[in-house]
């Protein structure tokens, strides 16, 4: 059979799809951001023989680590592919590379803002055609079990990498930008939102079935930062994907914004038109409910360092804090990635808990 886009298997467990548009489940949905990850011997086992991004780059191989984890948990409600949020700069002309143990470095990060103009937006969702091609056959490879996420990173939390030349403790290039040229930040910021537009509406193309925005470095930004740097960009793409999916007669489907350490701009993320909002462990369940409002799913929120207590101390807090959430409008995930020396039976505990909760 050809591998395309339109016959896809019929999706069994639509939990999470539920869940993200406020209609009843059975049981609440539960995935685990990075669950394709180094704590999988399996994935080790991948990252063994291939580099990083020839991973990301190679469908079979994305595909492959992207189904890994729930042949292993059965108890998942869905799969995210596997990519990073750094092919984004890497279409854009920058190299990427990722240091194992060091995590990603750009040997040429943007030394100024009239470097902008040498990025080379023209074609750049094209150069990224091999993440919609690990989508369409990851649709097929997962029989309709669970739905497939697609996601990109945030424009801001992209700048900063481009700034940075890699992760910062500090953001204090990013920071120095914004002090100094506002105007050159918001013009590269315009840039990242209109390719992550495309690139997200390609990935529905392909088959993604929810999107997840990652706006991983809110944590350095101020509300009043985050109200100019960050949410007027998440606005534009959450419209501009709904815009682009009507256009091309698609069906719609549910966004989630993720901003990491972006407790303090809730209510703000509330009237960007995201259906769920991601919180880290920082924020309380109670508290996010009370400024999100009734209308919008919850997903979060368990401190990843949390997997490290025994099975039986895990089931019990991941049952309290999904008793927090309540049933409804709830995604079940951690307040960030699962990390690399996490037991194996970690996972089971914590996917197997949510769904006797309730
Ligand atoms: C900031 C960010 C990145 N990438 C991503 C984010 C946003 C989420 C977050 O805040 O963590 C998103 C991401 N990265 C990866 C996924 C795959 C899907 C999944 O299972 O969630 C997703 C959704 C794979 C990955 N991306 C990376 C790995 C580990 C690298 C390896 O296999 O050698 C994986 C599985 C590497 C990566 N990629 C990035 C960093 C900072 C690192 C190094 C940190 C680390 O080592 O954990 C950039």
């Amino acid at each position: 059979m050809e591998l395309t886009n339109k016959n896809f298997p019929e999706l069994k467990n639509d939990r999470l799809l539920r869940a993200a548009l406020g209609k009843e489940v059975d049981k609440v949905p539960v995935w685990v951001m990075r669950q394709a990850g180094r704590y999988l011997p399996e994935f080790q086992a991948v990252r063994a023989q291939h580099d990083f991004f020839t991973v990301c780059r190679t469908p079979e191989l994305a595909c492959e680590v992207t189904l890994q984890p729930l042949r292993r948990y059965p108890h998942l409600d869905a799969s995210i592919i596997f990519s990073d949020i750094l092919v984004i700069p890497q279409a854009l002309g920058m190299t990427v590379e990722m240091h194992p143990g060091l995590g990603p470095v750009f040997p040429s990060p943007l030394k100024d803002p009239s470097e902008i103009d040498q990025l080379q937006q023209e074609g750049a969702v094209s150069r990224l055609t091999y993440v919609g091609d690990a989508i369409t056959l990851t649709r097929h490879k997962i029989e309709g079990k669970v739905p497939l996420i697609g996601f990109t990173g945030a424009p801001f939390t992209l700048m900063g990498y481009m700034i940075e030349g890699g992760g910062s403790k500090t953001m204090s290039k990013t920071k120095e930008w914004i002090e100094k040229y506002p105007k050159d930040v918001h013009k590269l910021l315009k840039i990242l939102t209109n390719v992550i537009i495309d690139y997200l509406l390609m990935q529905v193309e392909s088959g993604a079935q929810l999107l997840q925005v990652f706006e991983s470095s809110a944590d350095h930004l101020t509300r009043e930062q985050f109200i100019e740097f960050s949410a007027p960009y998440l606005k534009d793409i959450r419209i501009g994907v709904r815009q682009g999916i009507e256009a091309k007669s698609l069906e719609q489907v549910p966004m989630t914004v993720f901003a990491k350490g972006g407790g303090h701009s809730l209510d703000i993320q509330a009237h960007l038109g995201y259906e769920t909002i991601g919180i880290d462990w920082t924020v309380d369940p109670i508290q996010a409910r009370k400024a999100v409002g009734e209308n919008i799913t919850l997903q979060g929120n368990l401190d990843p360092q949390d997997l490290y207590k025994q099975p039986e101390e895990i089931r019990k807090m991941t049952i309290e804090m999904a008793r927090k959430f309540g049933k409804h409008r709830y995604i079940c995930n951690l307040g960030h990635g699962i990390t690399p020396q996490t037991p194996l039976e970690s996972m089971t505990a914590f996917t197997e808990a949510i769904h006797e909760a309730f």
